[in-house]
């Protein structure tokens, strides 16, 4: 966004110091530190190798020029918030604030993202890591979730169903008024869901982390997915003690580093990870990262909205489809199928699992919908 005013009031070294300043609150917060942060805060499974050539041995500032260019260099696009707010320009007696590129999100997902910021810093106040640690001694081991699509796609011959608990998005507002969400997800398991998506934003969507435990209490089988958008490995730990047996990382979001050391915190929690990808770059990132299992390829563009589900069966073809296979990853198709034709598209592009949502979500009886999305009956 354009500023009020284009004049830059203060000599380059002051604004030198001034991001200097930024950065050094970075330091201790942003993505590409999470392994660093990690250790201080005593989440275990941080990246070694990393957190030394981190720790003490460059300056804070070359560290930070590391990480962005770490970030650049693996063409994320979306930036962490910036901690300092607008900067304050001064005129005379006057001082005011402008809105800049800088200082205001560029596309719904990084909006998301920098509340997000500020929301999981205010939840970790309230529940420190060493509680949620405690809290899980007495929640239920989590379900296998790759397992329960495997198995799922092996019964039906048709993609395992991730079913989705959404009440709203960004792009389509409301999508159901009257939202009992244990009823939906009740309703989905009846209906053959091999596994359930429980969105917990409650600003975008609507949704809550108190929406998945009601579910897991209601004595719902299916695996669990957090659909949350996860910055820091804090939110893997309040998910689990929520009751999820998988979590989502968004590779447009993470830098590789943050998915490696998030996927090692999963496996030592005994969760699956369900790794996000829009587009080929991302693909690539992801399938030369190590432990990855399961691949969402998600057919919508989160920063502009605009769905093709052409997407999935673009990013399976040739080369990138031959080494999914050899590593034998499973693909999940998400978002915009409708049809059994669009069913049909993913799978015969190489889908073995598809996540949905609207589609299923609006009709009067969601677990009906299951058996309209595949063209027949797939809960037996
Ligand atoms: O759905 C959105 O508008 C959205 C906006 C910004 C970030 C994420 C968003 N959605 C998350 C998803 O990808 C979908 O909930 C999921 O894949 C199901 O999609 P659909 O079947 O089209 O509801």
């Amino acid at each position: 966004m354009e500023g009020l005013v284009s004049f830059q009031p203060f000599p380059s070294s002051v604004i030198q110091r001034r991001l200097s300043t930024v950065y050094l609150h970075r330091l201790t917060r942003s993505s590409s530190c999470a392994p660093l942060r990690a250790q201080q805060s005593g989440i275990t499974g941080g990246s070694e190798s990393v957190s030394s050539a981190l720790e003490g041995k460059a300056s804070e500032q070359e560290v930070v020029i590391y990480q962005d260019e770490v970030v650049a260099s693996q063409g994320i696009r979306i930036r962490r918030r910036p901690l300092t707010g607008p900067p304050l320009h001064y005129v005379g007696p006057f001082e005011f604030r402008l809105q800049n590129e800088g200082n205001t999100p560029r596309n719904i997902l990084e909006e998301i993202v920098w509340h997000k910021d500020k929301e999981v810093a205010q939840m970790k106040e309230k529940r420190p890591l060493y509680t949620l640690k405690k809290a899980l001694e007495t929640v239920p081991p989590p379900r296998d979730f790759i397992g329960a699509l495997r198995s799922a796609h092996q019964r039906t011959g048709l993609p395992g169903l991730i079913a989705e608990v959404k009440k709203a998005s960004p792009s389509r507002g409301i999508l159901r008024e009257d939202f009992d969400p244990v009823a939906i997800a009740q309703a989905y398991e009846k209906g053959g869901a091999a596994c359930l998506s429980v969105l917990t934003d409650e600003k975008y969507f609507k949704g809550s982390f108190e929406n998945l435990q009601a579910i897991r209490e209601a004595g719902v089988k299916c695996p669990l997915l957090c659909k949350e958008f996860i910055i820091e490995a804090w939110q893997i730990y309040y998910g689990r003690s929520k009751g999820a047996d998988a979590i989502l990382l968004i590779a447009s979001v993470l830098p590789d580093l943050d998915i490696k050391y998030m996927i090692k915190i999963c496996k030592i929690l005994g969760m699956a990870t369900l790794v996000e990808v829009h587009d080929e770059r991302e693909m690539d990132r992801v399938l030369a990262i190590e432990g990855v299992e399961l691949i969402g390829i998600n057919n919508r563009n989160l920063e502009t909205f605009e769905v093709d589900i052409g997407i999935t069966k673009r990013l399976l073809e040739g080369e990138r489809g031959e080494l999914i296979r050899q590593k034998d990853i499973l693909v999940v198709g998400e978002s915009g199928l409708f049809t059994p034709e669009d069913i049909a598209f993913v799978q015969e592009a190489g889908v073995k699992a598809v996540l949905v949502g609207e589609s299923l979500v609006k009709q009067s009886d969601p677990g009906q919908g299951i058996s309209a999305l595949f063209g027949r009956d797939v809960s037996g």
